[in-house]
């Protein structure tokens, strides 16, 4: 199939499944400016939902078929959980895609015009390409920091993708933070660090406010000093390029109040943990992907 370009700067982008990702990410676009909310489009039965991307200015059309005809580049972003809740994904893909293939005939729908990207957890690139009529397809797997163009993405080409699509969605992710590419069989690991850690450190963020607040502090200051803190931290290691071990070196004095807080978290085994909580998700990942 040949593939038909996109085009770069007039684009429709369009998103089915309009969860708390698909919002992170059309916020994120629209907030930093890559595109205006008149080019994004999605469809919710949910007034809520819809409300949610109206309230920025995205459309919201009546039905998935509309965003499909409309949209140049669609990105699925449904719920890939395990057994049967998967296969229904993967026949609302067929559904979309296949089924009613014959009825969107006109030139200006068909598919190969079409560059549909997944950022479902666990559904592999093999899968989405083994329908026939597919498209072009690229897999990215993003995290909820894209609402303050703060994510961690990476992406993965299928087959027929072509080097114009790749540059089109690392602009397009990269505008709501960072987006490498990688090797689709990294994926899985993907998920367990990049994808899942932003929640890891929302609780730390938590159990350190909490922390403050036990020593004394009122709760906004604790809880604004331990946000700004990570956040700093983050920048550190992303800006400096020090090695981590380096970092916490020049935090921590001799005999001094730091070195003590890290003899409870290793005593805890703080780091351990850490490492198995990345092993646990991965895990999870896999399986669901065997599913
Ligand atoms: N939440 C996260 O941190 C991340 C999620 N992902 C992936 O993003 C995808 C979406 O995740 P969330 O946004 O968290 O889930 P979500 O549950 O907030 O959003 C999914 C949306 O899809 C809608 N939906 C389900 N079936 C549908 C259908 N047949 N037709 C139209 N809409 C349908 C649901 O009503 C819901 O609004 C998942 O595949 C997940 O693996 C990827 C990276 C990070
Ligand atoms: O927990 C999940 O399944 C999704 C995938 C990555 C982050 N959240």
């Amino acid at each position: 199939m040949e593939a038909l370009p996109i085009p770069s700067d007039t684009y429709k982008l369009g998103f089915i499944g309009a969860g708390k990702m698909a919002e992170n990410i059309a916020r994120g676009v629209v907030q930093l400016g890559l595109m205006p909310p008149s080019r994004i489009s999605t469809s919710h039965s949910n007034p809520l939902r819809r409300t949610a991307f109206e309230s920025f200015g995205v459309s919201i059309l009546s039905r998935i078929d509309d965003v499909i005809e409309e949209c140049d580049v669609v990105i699925f972003s449904v719920k890939p959980q395990a057994g049967e809740e998967m296969s229904f994904e993967l026949e609302l893909i067929e559904f979309l895609f296949l089924s009613k293939k014959s009825r969107l005939t006109s030139e200006a729908i068909t598919f190969k015009k079409k560059l549909l990207v997944s950022i479902a957890a666990g559904i592999k690139m093999k899968d989405l390409e083994e329908w026939p009529g597919q498209s072009r397809f690229i897999r990215v797997m993003p995290n909820t920091p894209s609402a303050v163009g703060e994510a961690a993405s990476v992406m993965s080409l299928g087959g027929s993708a072509t080097e114009e699509d790749a540059d089109i969605i690392a602009k397009l992710f990269g505008s709501v933070g960072k987006i490498w590419r990688g090797d689709e069989k990294l994926f899985d690991a993907v998920t367990d660090l990049s994808g899942s850690s932003p929640a890891y450190i929302y609780l730390a963020i938590q159990a350190l406010a909490d922390g403050g607040v036990t020593a004394g502090l009122p709760r906004e200051l604790a809880l604004g000093l331990a946000s700004q803190t990570v956040l700093g931290a983050a920048t550190m290691a992303t800006k400096t390029g020090k090695h981590p071990c380096q970092l916490k070196d020049n935090v921590t004095s001799p005999g001094g109040t730091t070195i003590a807080g890290i003899h409870e978290l290793e005593k805890g085994g703080s780091r351990g943990t850490l490492m198995n909580v990345v092993i646990a998700a991965s895990n999870c990942s896999r399986e669901v992907s065997q599913n």
